[in-house]
């Protein structure tokens, strides 16, 4: 079980836009190496959340740590720098069109002028997309996509690595292959991640707990029981077999 102090903390964090108070009183840790489902209706406040764990977003009311510092102390420079420690990848996979697969993999190396390509093939290789490095995302189905942007995602070595719906617009097997993966990653860099979802099966297939929200209160975090669902060898079929009963 992880021991080292919390990656995020959140103390009594209220956001209000107006009178909406998109989240309410809310205290939660994310514990180091956790892998997090963060859960709830539309509007419950899980974007509000990810854009505080990602420091775009700053507490009306409450404190926030992240990655052992205060974001809304720091200067600009600073919070840059924080926000480079904090991965991301999104239902959409948001990846350069016009860039190369490896390309889009080595930017957020270069957007800290760093370079290593060997880094960036190993990640690729990690992923399952070294053939494909010289393609570009429209050439790629969105489950390599995703892959894609999950090792852009790593190639930094994210304290933090927050999932806004990654697999939503994926099919289901391909969703049991990303989920893999950021089990994955979990389990081989110790990655701490949120895991923003709709879908519960999702969670059930990799997080250690869940937090429900609920108009933008905190109605309970509690130990997720882990359903079998990563067989990411499985044919096509003996995944349709399992999922269908047959
Ligand atoms: N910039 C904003 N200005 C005004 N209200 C906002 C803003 N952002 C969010 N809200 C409101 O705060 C509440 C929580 O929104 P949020 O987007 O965090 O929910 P969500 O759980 O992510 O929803 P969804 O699943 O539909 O994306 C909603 O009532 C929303 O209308």
């Amino acid at each position: 079980m992880p021991t080292s102090d919390p990656v995020a903390s959140l103390e009594h964090v209220t956001v209000s836009y107006g009178t909406t108070r998109a989240l309410d009183d809310v205290t939660l840790d994310v514990a180091s190496g956790e892998i997090i489902g963060v859960i709830g209706e539309s509007g419950a406040g899980k974007s509000t959340l990810l854009r505080l764990l990602d420091a775009v977003e700053h507490p009306s009311a409450g404190s926030i740590r992240l990655l052992g510092t205060d974001p809304a102390a720091l200067a600009t420079r600073e919070l840059r720098a924080l926000r480079r420690r904090i991965g991301m990848v999104f239902q959409g996979f948001n990846l350069l069109s016009n860039r190369t697969v490896r390309q889009n993999v080595a930017l957020p190396l270069k957007l800290q002028r760093t370079n290593d390509p060997q880094l960036v093939d190993s990640l690729l290789d990690y992923v399952g997309l070294a053939d494909r490095a010289h393609h570009y995302p429209a050439q790629l189905s969105g489950g390599q996509q995703q892959r894609v942007a999950i090792a852009r995602a790593l190639v930094t070595r994210p304290g933090l690595l927050l999932a806004d719906e990654p697999t939503s617009a994926l099919d289901s097997r391909t969703t049991e292959g990303i989920l893999q993966l950021l089990a994955d990653a979990r389990r081989d860099f110790g990655t701490t991640v949120v895991l923003v979802t709709h879908e519960l099966e999702a969670v059930g297939a990799i997080c250690d707990r869940v937090a429900v929200l609920e108009q933008g209160v905190l109605r309970s975090v509690f130990p997720v029981a882990r359903t079998d669902y990563g067989r990411e060898h499985a044919s096509y079929l003996e995944h349709a077999q399992r999922v269908l009963g047959a």
